[in-house]
């Protein structure tokens, strides 16, 4: 069940409304979202007293972005634990919320096992809830740490790749402190880049149809005081050739062990437009993006979203009358092609930069060794 809170948020930044938090009040545990499909018009949290309310949340990307949905995944299995749930159920139903962000999955795996050594061990459900649950806190601590690493070795990577400094920076979606126990991927190293004077510009891309770009990542930038400027995604090329994009940066969804990489759609235009233009196309991520159980990028699951994602618009606190809750911008009807994804080839990303430092050029081999190197992934 998911109660909704609108409280008065005008005076709080998004880095002190955590994007999510687990609380325990009197009548029990509950997991608390920045509700992320209010934002930026209202800060409005939602708060999930079970694991169902947190598989709806996901689906509606209320909570969103690769390193986010592998925590929330998590305490979502530690709430079904707390609260008596069936755990495996709960940790299946989880798991499949979305498709394509192999973080997800990790997390719920990462609850589920501390769940399930934790239970044959004692034999005792309580005792198996409480493990459940310091997996998930350690998970999201973990990711925190992993965001700072992340943010100091993608801007060691622009002051190698840029030595003239005062980068301009195009991204993509949103991946910052919404995404994130820390700062987030893409956007943290955009943010480090800031705090110490080497940004001269963030070109936001809007993100249609969800708009990740104009809502959250536009937000982010303008609560950080940084200077950017937000373009329509089919504006891209355009300042590409005015040649005012000095790197592209994106985080991932999923980092397949060839080194094909799925982010947001979008994505994959945005690195041919960058390899034709000689501009260096950087994606950061968390090592627990890169899934050594994806061969490549042919076997990524791209998920593919409702249609009238497409067909409608809508935005915080805009009336609503279509199908899908939004206003109509196509004739009733129209069949649209929506994935939430795409896959960029090795070959067009200049580097994978994680907490264990930046693969670049982008090999398989580089990649397993990079990989090989944290205690979290293994590629054999
Ligand atoms: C850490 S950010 C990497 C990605 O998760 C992000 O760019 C993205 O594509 C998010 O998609 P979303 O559909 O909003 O969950």
């Amino acid at each position: 069940m998911a109660d909704q809170d609108a409280r008065s948020g005008e005076d709080k930044r998004p880095t002190e409304i955590p994007a999510l938090r687990w609380e325990e009040p009197p009548e029990g545990p509950v997991l608390v979202l920045l509700d992320q499909t209010r934002l930026p018009a209202e800060e409005v949290e939602l708060v999930c007293t079970d694991a169902s309310a947190l598989v709806e949340a996901i689906r509606s990307l209320a909570v969103r972005g690769a390193p986010l949905l592998g925590i929330a995944g998590a305490y979502g299995v530690a709430l079904a634990a707390v609260r008596g749930f069936e755990v495996e159920e709960a940790a299946a139903a989880l798991a499949g919320a979305r498709p394509t962000a192999v973080n997800l999955t990790v997390g719920v795996r990462r609850a589920q096992a501390a769940h399930q050594e934790a239970l044959a061990r004692t034999g005792d459900t309580r005792q198996a809830a409480a493990a459940a649950l310091a997996a998930a806190r350690a998970l999201h601590r973990e990711d925190a740490e992993a965001s700072a690493r992340m943010a100091a070795h993608g801007l060691a990577l622009l002051d190698e790749l840029l030595p003239a400094g005062g980068h301009r920076v195009l991204t993509h979606c949103n991946s910052g402190s919404l995404v994130s126990g820390g700062e987030g991927t893409a956007f943290a190293v955009a943010l480090a880049a800031h705090r110490s004077g080497r940004l001269r510009r963030l070109w936001v891309d809007e993100t249609r149809p969800l708009l990740q770009g104009a809502r959250l990542t536009a937000y982010e930038a303008a609560r950080n005081d940084m200077a950017y400027t937000l373009l329509t995604d089919n504006a891209a090329g355009s300042l590409f050739a005015a040649g005012e994009v000095d790197a592209v940066l994106v985080g991932a969804d999923r980092i397949a062990a060839d080194g094909s990489v799925a982010n947001k759609v979008g994505s994959y235009p945005l690195a041919v437009l960058a390899r034709y233009h000689h501009v260096p196309f950087i994606v950061v991520a968390p090592v627990t993006t890169v899934d050594p159980d994806t061969p490549d990028g042919a076997s990524i699951e791209v998920e593919q979203r409702p249609g009238y994602e497409v067909t409608e618009v809508t935005a915080p606190q805009v009336p609503v009358t279509g199908a899908g809750g939004g206003i109509p911008v196509a004739p009733l009807g129209t069949q649209a092609y929506n994935p939430a994804f795409d896959v960029t080839p090795p070959e067009l990303v200049t580097a994978i930069v994680t907490e264990e430092g930046a693969v670049s050029p982008v090999t398989a081999a580089a990649l397993a060794e990079l990989c090989a190197r944290s205690r979290q992934v293994t590629i054999s």
